[in-house]
């Protein structure tokens, strides 16, 4: 089968798949009647970043940076979907990167992990290509993504772990070579929500 390159294409399509699958369980429940409805339009919104770029996103939120320093951002929700059970992963993304002649304006940073989170995904890859995206959107001295997370795949079924939590981290430039910088960042990341 050819794959939908339209939103509204793959909604219907989508819609379709669902209802096979639900006449496939035992349902007893009239709730269902616009589940595939419904689900195809939640399907499509989580992974709505496969139709976008992160260039796209970026738009005109790069600036011109002359000075030193780290720009640092924790507390970024990550929402995905792993792309062996198609259930959700859920935590929290931090982003460090040093900046040499350009800069990222602070909200791209979150559109930019959107934009992958919102596809099928595992948690490595994702880390990965955040990190590529900020490093061919401002060419930093470096740049370091922690990704903190709860695999409900891992949770809810097969091993039922009651408190998983898993890190990823990706190190590029000047963190790849300076485990210090590194740690310091790492110990940032750690993200306790406020109210
Ligand atoms: N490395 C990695 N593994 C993931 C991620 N999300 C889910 N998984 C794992 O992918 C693996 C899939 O393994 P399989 O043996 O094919 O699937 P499974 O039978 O569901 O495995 P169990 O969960 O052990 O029952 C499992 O170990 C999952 O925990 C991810 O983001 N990264
Ligand atoms: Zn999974």
């Amino acid at each position: 089968m050819s794959k939908p390159n339209t939103v509204s294409q793959a909604l219907g399509e989508i819609e379709k798949a669902y209802a096979t699958i639900l006449s496939k369980l035992p349902l007893t429940n009239e709730g269902t009647e616009s589940t595939p409805k419904r689900a195809a339009k939640a399907l499509v919104e989580l992974t709505q970043g496969y139709f976008t770029t992160p260039c796209e996103k970026i738009g005109e939120g790069i600036f011109p940076h002359d000075g030193s320093g780290v720009v640092h951002v924790k507390g970024l929700e990550i929402c995905s979907l792993c792309e062996h059970h198609l259930l959700p992963f859920i935590g929290n993304c931090s982003i460090t990167y040093i900046p040499d002649k350009k800069m990222l304006g602070l909200s791209k940073l979150k559109r930019i992990s959107d934009i992958f989170a919102r596809r099928l995904q595992v948690q490595e890859r994702l880390t990965e290509q955040i990190a590529d995206a900020i490093e061919k959107a401002i060419q930093p001295k470096g740049v370091l993504v922690v990704i903190r997370s709860v695999h409900l795949c891992m949770k809810m079924r097969g091993v039922c772990e009651k408190d998983p939590e898993t890190c990823t981290v990706v190190r590029k430039g000047e963190f790849a070579n300076n485990q210090l910088l590194t740690m310091q960042y790492m110990a940032e990341s750690q993200h306790t929500p406020k109210l």
